[in-house]
């Protein structure tokens, strides 16, 4: 017995309460609510917003930040929880799907600096602060000389870290930044072949109990089903590469008509730096055949020397 879209009880939405994940969830909210749903926020700070002295990759991983809002939906305090897609394992934990993938927005990173317009204007032995794993390695191979410092917190953190003079320059994803309305803190959105964005950036995924069929066909006009056939070729490359964000992994898929266009990359950060990069294309029509080639491509990868979380990094 299913009430949760009626006006007498809400659809509540399990939500973090950075900025950008008020946004994201709010941007849920008003589309549920032109289409005549009721619904609520519930807010909630997880682990991985708690921790911030040290690496994500360090403490865990991505989990860290969808876990409590997953027990608020096991309890049915609340009943979806939206995502930055980029944030979600690439396996959902028994009794959870994804009922729905929305628009993408820009899936680009983003160079942000006070000083300086582009990476290539920094100066020899520049500061740049990431502590994504893929950003360094893919930033390391245009700029060998650049000293990577680590970053993290939510954007505005981020953003005040820089302003404080800790970086010359920090590398962010221009999606969260244009959210905010932080437009204007762009230098220059870099080119996808010059960093190559991690699987599923950009783009909006909802989470529901899988018994919860009555909401997954709620939310079914709010899927973009270009964006959901390219982010599971995209997730398909991590999943099967073993993806956890202890990887520098790179996956990027856009459209050429019916074809679906995938690269990845693959960095080591061990010793010699080592980076591969791969693509393939593919007539895409089902989340089967995205699938089908995201693990074409990341099985490229392996051959060419990428190594699998499992198989490689101690
Ligand atoms: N890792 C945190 C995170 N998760 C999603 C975004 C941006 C928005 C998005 O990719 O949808 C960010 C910030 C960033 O990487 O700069």
């Amino acid at each position: 017995m299913n009430t949760a879209t009626s006006p007498a009880s809400p659809i509540v939405i399990a939500t973090r309460e950075s900025r950008l994940a008020l946004w994201q969830a709010e941007h849920v909210q008003a589309r549920l609510q032109r289409l005549g749903h009721a619904v609520e926020l519930l807010g909630m700070t997880t682990k991985g917003d708690q921790i911030l002295d040290r690496s994500l990759s360090k403490v865990g991983g991505k989990g860290l930040f969808v876990k409590e809002l997953e027990v608020a939906l096991e309890e049915g305090r609340a009943h979806i929880a939206v995502h930055s897609l980029k944030d979600v394992p690439m396996e959902l934990p028994e009794g959870f799907v994804l009922a729905c993938v929305m628009e993408r927005e820009d899936p680009r990173d983003a160079f942000v600096s006070p000083h300086y317009a582009t990476l290539a204007d920094l100066p020899r032995g520049a500061t740049v602060g990431t502590s994504s794993l893929r950003r360094q390695v893919l930033l390391q191979a245009q700029r060998p000389d650049l000293k990577i410092a680590p970053l993290r917190g939510n954007l505005d953190t981020r953003l005040r870290k820089l302003d404080e003079g800790h970086y010359d320059a920090i590398v962010l994803a221009a999606a969260g930044l244009k959210r905010l309305g932080l437009d204007e803190r762009i230098r220059c959105a870099f080119e996808t072949e010059d960093m190559l964005p991690a699987a599923g950036q950009g783009a909006l995924g909802i989470e529901v109990r899988a018994d919860r069929t009555d909401l997954i066909a709620a939310l079914a006009p709010l899927v973009h089903q270009p964006t959901w056939l390219v982010v599971a070729a995209e997730r398909a490359v991590s999943r099967s590469m073993g993806g956890s964000c202890s990887m520098p992994l790179a996956a990027h898929g856009v459209w050429h008509g019916d074809e679906l266009h995938l690269q990845a990359a693959w960095g080591d950060l061990d010793g010699q730096l080592a980076l591969v990069q791969v693509d393939d294309h593919a007539k895409v029509a089902t989340l089967a055949e995205a699938e089908a080639l995201g693990e074409a491509v990341a099985a490229q990868l392996r051959a060419s020397g990428a190594r699998t979380a499992t198989a490689g990094h101690s």
